[in-house]
């Protein structure tokens, strides 16, 4: 149930409201949004008696919120959700370019590859310093040392850094040096970490589960917003289906779906979704042309060599032309309007 306040109700009257929202046993979330003071009521088993609050002074109205998921929901909040870090912002038009390493590997490796990403219009530094690997004998990633690179790589080119956090022991250290914290797709029902990001201080982008249906996908948003953390981007980088010529298949109706459902901006992963370098550029071009607000892409300075997901990693050149290519269909598909 959503809780809608009036334009003119005051700091007391929308105060008084939250108290006896918290009195009849619910939680009270005031939800941000530009336009009208709105408060969610939660944690209600069974339908909230309307009569309760109609009436109180200053309220203007209820509205039940229909879909299972309640904070993420566009029936809660109409307008866009953007995502800040500093000067770079997640949802606002431009599209933003996360490009890194698969794996952090060693500074002169990051450096080098984040200042090239930089010169080609990257925002943001992506590189798993904590790795969740199929195998047990694959390169697990270099842990903190990994961390401290992605910190340099930040402090030299002034890339925002997103790096993957793998459990609840090493979230603070991981919630530490990042910018933004990436729950990864073989985590996103692990409940007791999205919890945990729920109450991180740094906006969280939540991948789909590989084998996640879009409610699922929102519910597990729900669980990091639920406990207060309204900083959270989606990103789709692609399923499991019958198809074997791609590692996963890149949802792109999802994400009109998600557009529809949901205030939260949404980001593809060309890289993980085709898994072939071929693939990356095709997915990306369409993504940009979907009018996703960013896109995470894996780049390698030297691919043949790289600890992991080489073979879907593009060479620095590559990114370069690929970045302008992205911004250019974004923009063309922006200024023509939808049809
Ligand atoms: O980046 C995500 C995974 O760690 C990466 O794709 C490697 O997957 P793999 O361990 O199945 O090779
Ligand atoms: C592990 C990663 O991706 P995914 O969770 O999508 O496999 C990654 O981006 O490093």
């Amino acid at each position: 149930m959503l809780l809608v306040m009036k334009q003119n109700a005051t700091q007391d009257q929308i105060d008084d409201v939250i108290e006896r929202i918290e009195a009849a046993g619910f939680t009270a979330r005031p939800i941000p949004g530009g336009h009208r003071t709105a408060i969610g009521i939660l944690h209600n088993q069974g339908a909230v008696d309307p009569a309760r609050f109609q009436g109180l002074p200053g309220v203007k109205e209820l509205i039940p919120v229909t879909r299972p998921y309640k904070l993420v929901s566009r029936e809660t909040k109409p307008e866009n959700t953007v995502v800040r870090m500093g000067d770079v912002a997640i949802g606002e038009g431009k599209p933003v370019l996360m490009a890194g390493p698969c794996a952090v590997e060693s500074l002169e490796q990051c450096m080098a590859i984040g200042k090239s990403v930089k010169e080609s219009g990257a925002e943001m530094f992506r590189g798993g310093a904590f790795k969740p690997r199929t195998s047990p004998y694959s390169f697990q990633g270099l842990g903190e040392e990994g961390l401290k690179i992605l910190a340099a790589v930040r402090e030299e080119t002034g890339l925002k850094i997103v790096t993957e956090v793998m459990d609840n022991e090493t979230f603070d250290l991981v919630e530490e040096y990042s910018d933004m914290v990436q729950i990864g797709t073989r985590n996103m029902q692990n409940f007791a970490l999205l919890r945990r990001a729920g109450l991180a201080k740094k906006p969280v982008m939540l991948k789909r589960g590989m084998s996640a249906t879009i409610d699922e996908w929102l519910m597990a948003a729900e669980y990091i917003m639920e406990r207060g953390n309204d900083q959270i981007v989606l990103c789709e980088r692609g399923i499991r289906t019958f198809a074997m010529h791609s590692r996963n298949t890149l949802d792109l109706s999802a994400i009109t779906v998600v557009r529809k459902e949901s205030h939260l901006p949404i980001i593809t992963d060309p890289s993980h979704a085709g898994g072939h370098r071929c693939q990356v550029g095709p997915l990306a071009r369409a993504s940009a042309a979907m009018g996703v607000d960013g896109m995470m892409i894996e780049v390698h300075n030297d691919p043949a060599a790289a600890l992991s997901d080489g073979g879907q990693s593009l060479y620095p050149h590559q990114f370069s032309k690929l970045a302008q290519q992205i911004f250019d269909i974004h923009d063309l598909v922006r200024t023509q309007g939808e049809i």
